[in-house]
C-alpha cells in the first residue's frame, strides 16, 4: 500500500512543486507554518484541483491530466484539528454514519471499537466526551469509511498534553495495526519522533527532503531543520540485563551503554534518543569522567558545529563549536571518543 505524489500548484504566496511517496505506516508532513502542507493534503484528498501533477494511491489514479476523482471516490478518510463529530448523534451513529450503506460494515465495526476501546463510549454523545476520547472517535469514524489512506491534519494540535499523552498510544497501535498509508501533518518534533517512519521535510512549496526519520535525525545538513536544539540522532538498543543497582545495560550497534530509569524487561527494544547538544567529543580515552557511557566513533561528516558520528553502522551528531572542532583537528575519517551525557527513550 502506498501513495504516490507529484503535484504542482500555485498560488499568489506560493509555488507549490511537490513530489513524495508514502508507503505504509505514517509519513510526516513537516516544515514551517506556510510551506504547503495544508494545500498538498487538499490537492490529495480532492478539495482542491492542483494545477498540475499526478496522485495515486496503490497504483490507482486519483488525479491526473485526464483524472479528477472527487473526494468521495478517493477513499480518503480524514482526521482534523477539531474531531467534527456530529453533535446530535452518539458515538455509535457517528462511528456508523460513514459505512451506512457499506456491506461487511459491521465487523469492521466490531474490530475497529475494539482497537480503539470505544465501546464503553457507544452511548455517550459528542458533548460528554473529552478532547481525547473525541479524536479515538473521529479516528474511527474515519477508519470505518473503509479508506485506502489516512490523512491526520494536526490531530493532537488543540489537545493539552494530558490529553496528548492518552491518545497517543492509540496512534501507535493504529500505525502497527492498519495496514494503511497515513499522512501525519504536525509541527511537533515529539509526535513525529514517536509515530513517523517516514518524513517529508518541506519549506517554502518543495519537498527538501523525504526519507527515514533515523536518517534526518543524523544529517547535519538536514536535522536543523526540525529545530535547532532537536538535532542528534535515534538509535535502537536492547536491554541486556540489570546491574544490582539498577541501571540497564543497553546493547546499541556502537557499543554497552548504562542507562537510568529504564523498566522494560531485559531482551525489550528501545528507541533511544540522544541529541546532538548532550555528546562531547574527545580524540583520546577520557578518564575520570563522570559520564558512564563513552563509545569510540569516527567522524563521518561535519557541517556547522555538528559533527556527524559513525558508531558501527548508527550514527549520531555530537554540536560541537567551530573552536573545539579546529582544536581537535576534526575531520572525517579521524577517530574519537563520544561521551554522551544523557539519553532518553522514545516510547514504543
Ligand atoms: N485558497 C488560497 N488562496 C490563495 N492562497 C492560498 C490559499 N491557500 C493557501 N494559500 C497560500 O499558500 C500558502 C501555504 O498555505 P498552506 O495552508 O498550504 O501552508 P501550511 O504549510 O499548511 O501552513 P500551516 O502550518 O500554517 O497550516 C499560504 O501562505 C498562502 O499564501
Amino acid at each position: 500500500m502506498s501513495l504516490s505524489v507529484a503535484l504542482r500548484h500555485a498560488f499568489p504566496g506560493l509555488d507549490l512543486d511537490v513530489v513524495f511517496e508514502a508507503p505504509s505506516g505514517v509519513t510526516a508532513l513537516f516544515g514551517p507554518s506556510g510551506c504547503g502542507k495544508s494545500t498538498t493534503i487538499n490537492a490529495i484528498s480532492g478539495l482542491l484541483r492542483p494545477d498540475s501533477g499526478r496522485i495515486a494511491l496503490d497504483g490507482r489514479v486519483l488525479f491526473d491530466s485526464g483524472t479528477n476523482l472527487s473526494p468521495q471516490e478517493r477513499r480518503i478518510g480524514y482526521v482534523f484539528q477539531d474531531a467534527r463529530l456530529f453533535p446530535h448523534m452518539t458515538v455509535e451513529r457517528n462511528l456508523r454514519y460513514p459505512s451506512r450503506w457499506r456491506r461487511n460494515a459491521g465487523r469492521d465495526f466490531d474490530r475497529i471499537v475494539k482497537m480503539l476501546a470505544l465501546g464503553p463510549l457507544l452511548h455517550r454523545r459528542p458533548s460528554t466526551l473529552s478532547g481525547g476520547e473525541k479524536q479515538r472517535t473521529a479516528i474511527g469514524r474515519a477508519l470505518l469509511s473503509d479508506p485506502a489512506l489516512l490523512v491526520m491534519d494536526e490531530p493532537l494540535a488543540a489537545l493539552d498534553e494530558g490529553r496528548k499523552a492518552e491518545i497517543m498510544p492509540w496512534l501507535e497501535r493504529l500505525r502497527d495495526e492498519v495496514r494503511l498509508p497515513i499522512l501525519y501533518v504536525s509541527h511537533s518534533v515529539p509526535e513525529v519522533l514517536r509515530l513517523a517512519t517516514t518524513v517529508v521535510l518541506m519549506r517554502k512549496g518543495r519537498v527538501i527532503h523525504a526519507g527515514s526519520l533515523r536518517d534526518i535525525l543524523a544529517d547535519p545538513l538536514l536535522a536543523p531543520e526540525l529545530g535547532a536544539r532537536e538535532a542528534g540522532a535515534l538509535i535502537q538498543g536492547r536491554v541486556d540485563s540489570y546491574e544490582p543497582d539498577g541501571m540497564a545495560r543497553v546493547t546499541t550497534a556502537g557499543g554497552t551503554m548504562l542507562l537510568q530509569d529504564i523498566h522494560v524487561p531485559a531482551g525489550s527494544d528501545l528507541k533511544l534518543r540522544i541529541l546532538a547538544h548532550e555528546v562531547i567529543l574527545s580524540r583520546t580515552a577520557p578518564e575520570g569522567l563522570s559520564a558512564l557511557n563513552v563509545l569510540p566513533a569516527s567522524v563521518t561528516q561535519i557541517s556547522g558545529g555538528l559533527v556527524q558520528l559513525a558508531l558501527g553502522n548508527e550514527r549520531m551528531l555530537a554540536q560541537i563549536t567551530p573552536r573545539s572542532i579546529e582544536a581537535l583537528e576534526l575531520k572525517p575519517g579521524i577517530s574519537c571518543f563520544a561521551i554522551i551525557k544523557s539519553v532518553s527513550v522514545v516510547h514504543s
